[in-house]
């Protein structure tokens, strides 16, 4: 199987996304012979082979999914051996780092290598992911990973801590992401690493302590347009909504009442609307006490999901 390209069937020694059902995928590398068990029965190997990506495949007691891998599938079904990066923030790291195919990108701890994955793709077919990791093990099992995927001919793995021995690299990469407790420790090195004509930066951070340090380090070294985001996946309800008292002017002062679809009873909080935006001509003919019903996107009130601080800068020429 391959990251790098998408291909029609599934062959032996590819890694499958099985999709069991919600919130249940786990990746299989297809062996010849071998046999998995899920909770629907056995699933032999063997008949996946040839089979196109994407079709079911029918266990004893109902169906499973054989999807071709993507960087957010692997995000979601890898084997965890540390916490790590979800798409959420991956999209906003890979667009505000500028990554692009032909980039060459320096990441420091490899971790479970689920950003990896989705910088390597971006990256490719000309650039280069170069990784770093202090922890042996972790450094050896990415590696494995990277080449059971095709990847690694794209990619450099260096067990090396970073803080206190720097990348040793010079004039080298467009952009450096740093996923560590102390990542100011390493942000001289980093700037070391980055190419002459400039280059990017990105720091993660749970806590804004951590933010502070990084933000004064930058500064020291001479990095511009320093910028801290947090991103957060905002949910929306389909709820029904009724709205009354229909102002036919600018629609200040009309309320509307949205009505709790799990529990049927009226949310208590009834919202003031600074604006109906039903300016059509059937909604003008309505008189001052009717009452309209419709489907509303309701946001989900108190965003829950930190995971952490993205602290983004540039250097310019150097
Ligand atoms: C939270 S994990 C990174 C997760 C990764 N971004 C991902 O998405 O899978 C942090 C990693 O940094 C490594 N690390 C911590 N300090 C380090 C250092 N000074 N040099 C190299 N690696 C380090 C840890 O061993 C750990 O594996």
């Amino acid at each position: 199987m391959s990251f790098k390209e998408t291909k029609d069937k599934i062959e032996y020694g590819d890694t499958v996304i099985l999709h069991i059902g919600y919130n249940n995928m786990i990746p299989l590398i297809i062996k010849k012979g071998e046999t998995h068990q899920t909770k629907f029965g056995a699933v032999k190997h063997d008949a996946m082979v040839g089979m196109t990506y994407g079709t079911r495949v029918q266990c004893p007691k109902g169906w499973i999914c054989t999807l071709h891998p993507t960087p957010e599938l692997w995000t979601l079904c890898l084997p965890h051996r540390t916490q790590i990066l979800y798409s959420t923030d991956i999209s906003m790291i890979i667009y505000q780092l500028d990554l692009k195919p032909g980039s060459v990108v320096a990441e420091a701890g490899t971790g479970s290598g689920s950003l990896s994955h989705a910088m390597l793709r971006t990256v490719l077919p000309t650039g280069r992911l170069l990784t770093f990791e202090f922890h042996k093990e972790r450094s050896e099992k990415a590696l494995e990973e990277f080449t059971q995927h095709q990847l690694k001919e794209f990619v450099t793995v260096t067990h090396r801590d970073v803080c206190g021995e720097g990348f040793q690299l010079n004039n080298e990469v467009d952009a450096v992401f740093l996923d560590l407790p102390k990542p100011w420790e390493c942000i001289k090195s980093a700037k070391d690493a980055i190419k002459k004509e400039g280059g990017r930066l990105c720091t993660f951070s749970p806590c804004i302590e951590q933010v502070q340090r990084s933000c004064d380090e930058l500064v020291k070294n001479g990095f511009t347009d320093i910028t801290t985001v947090e991103c957060l996946a905002r949910n929306f309800n389909i709820q029904k909504a009724k709205l009354q008292n229909i102002n036919l002017d600018d629609g200040a002062g009309d309320t509307f009442s949205i009505e709790n679809e799990n529990s049927g009873e009226s949310n208590p909080k009834v919202m003031k609307m600074e604006n109906t935006n039903l300016d059509s001509k059937q909604d003008k003919k309505r008189d001052n006490n009717s009452i309209h019903c419709f489907s509303a996107a309701v946001p989900v009130i108190g965003m829950q999901g930190h995971t952490g601080f993205l602290t983004f800068a540039s250097i310019y020429s150097q």
